[in-house]
């Protein structure tokens, strides 16, 4: 590996001058974003560049800071470095060690760099963290600053829910009020309400946001009976600007929180706050919450987010990888994305052993990698391997329609699909070639004989073909 040099450290006065990498990447961003973000987040970082440029280490002062750069700023970091040296640079973001004075740390060896743990992928909520340590508000959030806009991957499945939160953020109290966000576990409606609170917070610093799980409001409800402190809990819950209130299914059966909750709703929808509800199910569909709530949830905007779709996944992979400085091939994503389907959440999972797996072997992140590091997930799959299954897997890999495998269409960007899955099909199920063919919108045996004989003679000098399918096949086979 080569040696890392320190740039922009004033400890290393002594060390050869900044490579320029670092440097043209700040100018760069200068040009992209606001000089106080630069000034405030990016200047004061020290970077190591390696010889070669195929590296950047950035230390930051602390685990706040490189939780809000790590989320705010790594990808366009990652991009900017790579459009400059006109390579693959790997981006390492590591703490600086404690006992450096600020602005003159140095950095940690790289070896040390950020260890993947559970909360580099997902930092835990912290007690009660503010927004921005610069944007300091007076109270306490409880928003965790790395749940943002920006760190959540858009896809069909949370396009409309994401849409309205942007909206909501950006002009809160006016439309969409309240805002109710509702989807199975793992989803990312916890993530968006928190990117709704900081994005109000990073345009308005002043503006009294709360985010709060359900479970939390009815303690805060019994505590302030108990300790009859009604006062300080309508103060405090009155005259919020943004309400974020998570998992309202929680109410259930709660009539005093619910009585409590209804005199905060309307007294922040008279003053023109805003309101952001999560749940597990659409307002109509929540069980044991009073009528004159529920069709209060309901007034506003009611959106809805699904589970993500295969591209969304693989979108999700490669930034999440992406944000912990590794490169996860999209061949890799594709196998992981293709396997983990039920939630972010899995996925981040899945990301999580795949990533600690190639760094405690030091191994390249490859197909081989995440299969062996999910060996476990993978075999309680029971996975059979079906026709259907291949012919959905290879269209979502050619990017055409799983319709497509039956129908008549000749134009070669869907018949060579079809003859891949053909192929895959014969070499991975037990079928015969009549079977094969009734599978594929009712082709002859000899249809199938040839796709199978074509494929398998390409793959033996198509060396492009050939590592496709063994995508495929490593994907099929789990
Ligand atoms: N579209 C996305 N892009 C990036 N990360 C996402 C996305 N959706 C979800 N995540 C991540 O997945 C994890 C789970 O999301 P989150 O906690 O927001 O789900 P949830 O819908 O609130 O789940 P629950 O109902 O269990 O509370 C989080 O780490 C979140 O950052």
């Amino acid at each position: 590996m080569s040696s890392p040099r320190t740039v922009s450290d004033p400890a290393a006065a002594g060390e050869p001058q900044a490579p320029d990498l670092w440097s043209a990447c700040l100018e760069r961003l200068a040009q992209e974003l606001p000089a106080q973000q630069v000034n405030t987040w990016l200047r004061p970082l020290v970077a190591r560049v390696a010889d070669d440029g195929s590296r950047v280490t950035l230390a930051v002062a602390n685990r706040f800071k490189l939780d809000w750069v790590r989320a705010q700023y790594a990808g366009r970091i990652g991009a900017a470095l790579q459009a400059i040296a006109g390579q693959p640079v790997t981006l390492e973001l590591v703490l600086a060690p404690r006992e450096a004075p600020a602005g003159a740390a140095r950095v940690a060896a790289p070896r040390v760099a950020v260890p993947l743990r559970t909360e580099a992928v997902l930092p835990p909520l912290p007690e009660a963290p503010l927004a921005s340590p610069e944007a300091a508000p007076q109270h306490h959030t409880r928003l965790n600053p790395a749940l943002t806009f920006a760190t959540l991957v858009e896809g069909s499945a949370n396009r409309m829910a994401r849409a309205a939160a942007l909206h909501v953020a950006s002009s809160p109290g006016q439309m969409y009020n309240p805002l109710f966000i509702y989807g199975g576990v793992g989803l990312g409606k916890t993530h968006l309400v928190h990117a709704i609170g900081n994005h109000l917070l990073a345009e308005r610093p002043e503006a009294k946001v709360l985010y709060i799980h359900a479970e939390q409001f009815v303690s805060d409800v019994v505590k302030s009976y108990q300790r009859k402190t009604f006062d300080a809990f309508k103060q405090r819950y009155h005259s919020l600007d943004l309400l974020l209130i998570d998992d309202v299914q929680f109410f259930a059966n709660k009539d005093r929180t619910q009585e409590e909750f209804f005199n905060a709703f309307e007294a922040l929808l008279a003053k023109k706050s805003h309101i952001v509800m999560t749940s597990d199910t659409y307002p109509k569909g929540l069980t044991d919450i009073h009528e004159r709530l529920v069709s209060r949830f309901d007034s506003g905007l009611t959106v809805a987010i699904e589970p993500p779709e295969l591209e969304m996944r693989v979108a999700i992979l490669i930034s999440k990888a992406r944000a912990e400085g590794a490169v996860m091939p999209e061949d890799v994503a594709f196998f992981v994305a293709k396997n983990v389907r039920s939630n972010v959440r899995e996925l981040e999972g899945a990301l999580r052993k795949v990533l600690a797996y190639a760094r405690f072997n030091q191994k390249d992140i490859s197909i081989a990698v995440a299969r062996e590091a999910l060996k476990d997930l993978l075999n309680i799959q029971n996975r059979q391997i079906s026709v259907e299954n291949i012919q959905k897997t290879v269209a979502d890999f050619y990017k055409i329609k799983v319709a497509d495998m039956y129908s008549k269409k000749r134009p070669a960007n869907i018949a060579r699909p079809r003859q891949i899955a053909m192929y895959l099909a014969k070499e991975l199920t037990q079928k015969s070639l009549p079977e094969i063919g009734e599978l594929f919108g009712g082709r002859d045996h000899t249809t199938v004989l040839h796709a199978v004989r074509k494929v398998a003679a390409e793959r033996q000098v198509d060396s492009e073909l050939n590592q496709q399918l063994h995508v495929l096949e490593q994907t099929l086979k789990g």
